[in-house]
Formats: C-alpha cells, structure tokens, sequence
C-alpha cells in the first residue's frame, strides 16, 4: 500500500504569521487538503511559536473531528512538559518525538537514542497511556541497535530523517547511497516490528525512489516543498501530484 501523505502546514503558519492577520488560513487550506485525499495533517510546534500557534491546535482538531473523522492528526516536537500539555489537549492520533534544541532553524538529525534512553521511555509511557501512535525521529543512518532500543521504548514507528537525502536524491553516487541507508535502517525497523514513517526535504521529485526502496513506508509527512507547490499549482492539485508521487493510483 503506497505511504499516506500528512501535509504540514508549519509553512503556511510561518506565511500568515508575518502579518497579524489571519490568512493564509490554515483550517482553510487544511480542509482542502483533506478533500484532494491528504490522510492527514501534521504540525511542528515550536516553544517561540514562530509558525504554528498553541491557538491553531484547536481549531486542526476540531477540523478533523467535525469533517474529516477518518484523518490523523500528527503533532511533532520535542518533548517539554509544555509540548506533552499541549499533546494531551489536541488528543492527536500520532505524536512524533524530535530532538529539536528551540532555538533550531528547522528539524536536522534523529534522536541519540542511546543518550535519551531514559528521558525518552518517560515521555513515550506518559503519550501510549493517552493512547496516540508514538513514532520516534530517527537518523537513517543503518543502526539496527538504535532501532531496536526505539521498539524497547515502547514506541510505534521511527519516522526517517530524510534532509540529506532530500537535497542530492539526484546524484548517483551520494544520493544512492543515502537512500539505501535509510532503506536499511527500514528493514531493521520493520524487522523488530515497527512502523516506518519519512520526513524532511521530501518533494515530488525524490519520493518515487524512496517509495520503491521502502515500499511498506507508512506515512510521509511534508510540508515545505509541498507549500512551495500549492503556490504554482494550488493545494488540491499539490496534493494529487504528492499522492501520485507516493505511488497512488489517482
Ligand atoms: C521533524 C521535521 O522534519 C519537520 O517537522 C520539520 O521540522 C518541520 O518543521 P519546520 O517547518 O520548522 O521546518
Ligand atoms: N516530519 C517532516 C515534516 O513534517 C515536514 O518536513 P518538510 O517537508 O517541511 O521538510
């Protein structure tokens, strides 16, 4: 089954957030995504709440839950008493655990999964008694014991740092070799029995390869290159290329 697509609209936030005022909005372009057949949709909130605001939970949930009843609902950050508060009000069906310092420009590498073990056991327990999926942001790096300390966590999924795949997909020798380490570090996941998901930098353009070398790849959640296409081509149509790029027949 070809990955189901979560858009962020981390980028769209950050458009509407230089201005004080309330467009692009985002319920607005979120509910046409879910009508073009977007699974889901994912936020990234950050403590400086420079794209998405605390307030927009809220109104992303109430969209799904009033509209789109069979959509996910991903939240991605790095796990603060404030961010698990905030887990905890939105009830989202996935949380997506990301090492990110606050004052990072965006997400660059997976978690030490090593050096985190314990404080990550912690906040995973505290998100699987809520009852939300829990992936865990993960270098593709091919450690197969880091992946298998993700599924002693407790946790669900790894979600596959794709940014140094996503910019050279293209180059024959580094960008090859970049995707058979995240398909490896895959088939150690799925070997343990996790889920897989992928983010980062991903784009029309590199997608149908990493779908064929991961092809149970459960969800891909993109954002950036996605609002760059709504912007030529429309969020409706963005989506359909995004799904055809996943592998959908559509
Ligand atoms: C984890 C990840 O790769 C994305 O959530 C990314 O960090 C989006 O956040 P920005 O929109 O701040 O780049
Ligand atoms: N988890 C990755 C994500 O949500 C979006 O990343 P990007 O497409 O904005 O790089």
């Amino acid at each position: 089954m070809p990955a189901k697509l979560s858009v962020n609209i981390n980028a769209i936030a950050m458009l509407r957030n230089r201005r004080d005022l309330p467009w692009p909005n985002l319920e607005a372009l979120g509910r046409i995504a879910l009508q073009a057949g977007a699974y889901g949709l994912t936020v990234h909130p950050r403590p400086d709440q420079r794209h998405i605001r605390f307030s927009d939970l809220p109104v992303i949930r109430a969209l799904i839950d009033d509209e789109f009843p069979q959509a996910e609902f991903n939240i991605e950050g790095y796990p603060t008493d404030d961010f698990l508060a905030l887990c905890e009000a939105s009830e989202p069906e996935q949380v997506t655990l990301v090492p990110d310092d606050p004052s990072q420009a965006t997400s660059d590498h997976g978690w030490d999964f090593r050096k985190h073990r314990s404080f990550l056991e912690t906040a995973v327990g505290k998100l699987k008694k809520k009852g939300c999926r829990v992936s865990l942001f993960a270098d593709g790096d091919g450690d197969a014991e880091a992946v298998k300390i993700v599924r002693d966590l407790g946790a669900d999924r790894i979600e596959l740092y794709t940014g140094p795949y996503g910019g050279c997909y293209d180059d024959p020798v580094r960008g090859k070799a970049i995707l058979e380490k995240l398909g490896e570090t895959a088939d150690a996941a799925f070997a343990v029995g996790l889920g897989v998901n992928a983010g980062h930098d991903l784009t029309v353009g590199n997608l149908p390869a990493l779908a064929v070398r991961i092809p149970d790849l459960a969800e891909v959640s993109i954002g950036h290159a996605l609002t760059a296409d709504a912007l030529e081509y429309g969020m409706a149509e963005t989506v359909r290329r995004f799904r055809r790029a996943c592998g959908e027949t559509i």
